[in-house]
């Protein structure tokens, strides 16, 4: 369960992400900066200007001077410098919201930008990474990685340099500002920044745990979902809707109890900070107050006008709002963070599908497979025992054998969906461990046990593994599956949707359109794990017959519990508990009258069963 846990050994995850995202965008990013730093120093001055407008010209106890500047060209007249002020003011104005825009603008974009890259990345990632990886983690933790993981990282990647370059140049900027202005009330005012800082960082250190576990729980819930949708049919039939109703509210309530730790700290976090910012700035204004009307207190030599007391308050005012934002980026920042760390572990897995370095191109197979002496088992538990056995270009292999006896997996050993721990497999004289997975995978063709359709058209499904396939070729194929004059019957024919997996089809339909899916690519090599066990026996009979021109060119192995189906197989493998203990012709088995003989004497008697009583 890596992600549900979160490994990555990666000690900056952000940091590494960012750098692995940004660099094709660092034109936007300096842009970005420069904006982010500009326009809040601008956005600062107006307070400035309102301590001239009250000190210089509203109380005229002071020269009319601008930023430490006293020009003749200053206007002497009241009004006259009142109209200068607010001229100053509106072109603030003006600058400053141009300049928000355009950091808006290339940050919103960047993050648009890096958030498509992570998730198109993280996807692709995602698909190669083996059959095993996706046994072990629950599809929802993926889906939670692909969505909720990427969706916060946006939040962070794509705006927290923008908001960290104009908070920091805001808390910078005023400050020394206040400095400017009295740098003596600018010491007493700050007394408080130390208190916010202190109860800020004890909040986020109890955010960061909290988002790691709100991550994995969405996770959790996102599974259960996801696994109910996909159960449905399962869930009704079994009147299990009240018990899944409850499951699903028990993990939702899990997440509930997990988000509500972080909401708590949150709602607690801004209350606190107010009531600190609320105590300085009475604090300043007795202080400020009692400084003007007595004089400087203690040790204290400069005298406070009206005008920097006003520009004081204000300027406390705007200082606590970087500050609280502070408080939100660092906790944004370990909400991306825990997300960071999910991505990753899912960039960076180590199960990932690989090509051997000398691994070499396939554009056909002969088809000629040997099993030399080959074992695998799942994890601890073994299912195929020194396996031997070879197939002859253009053979039709029949697999027979018990349920659970290891006939499906090995023909997912031929695909490479699980490596062999021992011995190996051959295809024209090379261990497919040498073979490029994806030549390997394109030139055979697989119908499933367990038949997937994708949601879209008959047509787009059958079309699906070749590209290049034309028309012709999908109704080829189709006819060759018995699948052509059911799809001829449906209103729309080629173009009917075949709902979400297939679910408008019957499981006879779903198969055919699986067999004919395979034969499009005309592979080289056909594994055929029960392509017709939800057929009929009639429509078996006519699959049977396509079939046998289709097997002619090309080697088959068909897995069948129906004997009558490999019966002129040119070779039957018989597995028991994952050993072979019977290997030959339907003839040769059934003169050997083991296994194979009395699997094939169960049939016949089923058959005759079934047979209709003749009245
Ligand atoms: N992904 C997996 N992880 C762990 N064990 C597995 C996995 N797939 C199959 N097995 C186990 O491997 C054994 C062989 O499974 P396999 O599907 O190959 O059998 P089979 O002969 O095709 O059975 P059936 O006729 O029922 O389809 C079984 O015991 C099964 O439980």
């Amino acid at each position: 369960m890596l992600l549900s846990s979160g490994i990555s050994n990666v000690k900056r995850p952000l940091l590494e992400l960012f750098s692995r995202y940004s660099r094709e965008h660092k034109w936007w990013i300096l842009f970005g900066v420069l904006t982010s730093l500009v326009a809040p120093i601008i956005g600062i001055l107006p307070p400035y200007i309102l301590q001239t407008a009250i000190d210089s010209v509203l109380l005229d106890n002071r020269p009319f001077a601008l930023f430490g500047l006293r020009s003749g060209l200053f206007p002497v007249g009241q009004a006259d410098q009142l109209y200068l002020l607010g001229g100053i003011l509106a072109i603030i104005g003006i600058v400053s919201a141009i300049l928000s825009w355009s950091a808006g603008w290339v940050w919103g974009r960047f993050s648009q930008e890096v958030q498509h890259k992570v998730r198109v990345d993280t996807y692709t990632k995602a698909q190669k990474l083996g059959m095993p990886f996706y046994e072990s983690e629950q599809t929802g933790q993926i889906m939670t990685v692909l969505n909720n993981d990427v969706r916060s990282l946006n939040n962070v990647l794509g705006k927290f340099i923008g908001q960290v370059v104009s908070t920091s140049a805001t808390i910078v900027g005023v400050t020394v500002l206040l400095f400017i202005l009295h740098w003596e009330f600018a010491l007493i005012s700050l007394f408080f920044v130390p208190a916010i800082v202190l109860v800020t960082r004890y909040f986020i250190r109890r955010l960061k745990v909290e988002h790691a576990a709100v991550k994995q729980r969405i996770g959790v819930v996102n599974s259960k979902i996801e696994n109910n949708l996909s159960g449905m049919h399962v869930i009704k039939s079994y009147t299990r809707e009240t018990q899944e109703r409850d499951r699903v509210a028990s993990v939702s309530r899990g997440l509930y109890d997990k988000f509500w730790n972080v909401i708590d700290l949150r709602i607690r976090f801004q209350p606190s900070l107010n009531v600190l910012n609320t105590a300085g700035f009475t604090l300043m204004l007795v202080l400020g107050g009692i400084w003007i009307v007595e004089g400087p207190p203690l040790l204290f030599s400069e005298p406070l006008s009206e005008g920097t007391l006003v520009a004081f308050l204000v300027y406390q005012q705007r200082l606590i709002q970087p500050i609280i934002q502070t408080g939100q980026l660092i906790d944004q920042y370990y909400g991306a963070r825990a997300s960071a760390v999910r991505v990753l572990s899912l960039h960076d897995h180590e199960a990932r599908e690989h090509n051997s370095e000398n691994a070499i191109t396939v554009d056909h197979f002969d088809g000629h497979i040997e099993f030399d002496d080959m074992s695998f088992g799942y994890r601890d538990n073994t299912v195929l025992t020194d396996v031997n056995f070879t197939a002859n270009a253009g053979d039709f292999i029949g697999i027979v054998g018990s349920t659970g006896s290891g006939k499906s997996t090995l023909l997912k050993l031929l695909l490479r969906f699980y490596e062999p721990d021992k011995g190996e497999i051959r295809v024209d004289d090379h261990n497919i461990k040498d073979i490029k997975i994806n030549d390997l995978r394109k030139r055979i063709g697989i119908v499933h046990q367990d038949t997937h359709l994708f949601s879209g058209t008959i047509g787009e499904n059958l079309g699906y593994g070749a590209a290049e396939a034309t028309e012709e070729d999908i109704k080829r194929a189709a006819r060759l599956a018995n699948a052509h004059d059911f799809i001829m019957e449906f209103p729309d024919g080629y173009e009917t949707n075949v709902g979400e997996g297939g679910a408008k089809l019957s499981g006879g339909q779903r198969q055919r359109i699986a067999l004919a899916r395979s034969l499009v690519s005309d592979p080289d090599i056909l594994l055929l794990d029960e392509a017709t066990s939800h057929v009929d026996n009639e429509t078996e009979r006519q699959i049977q017959d396509s079939l046998e021109t289709v097997v002619q060119d090309r080697t088959t192995f068909a897995v069948a519990h129906r004997l009558s189906t490999i019966r002129n197989a040119d070779q039957i493998v018989v597995l028991d508990d994952g050993e072979i203990i019977e290997q030959g012709t339907h003839q040769d088995l059934i003169n050997q009258n083991g296994k194979y003989a009395q699997l094939w004497s169960i049939h016949i008697g089923d058959n005759q069963r079934a047979e209709p009583v003749q009245q």
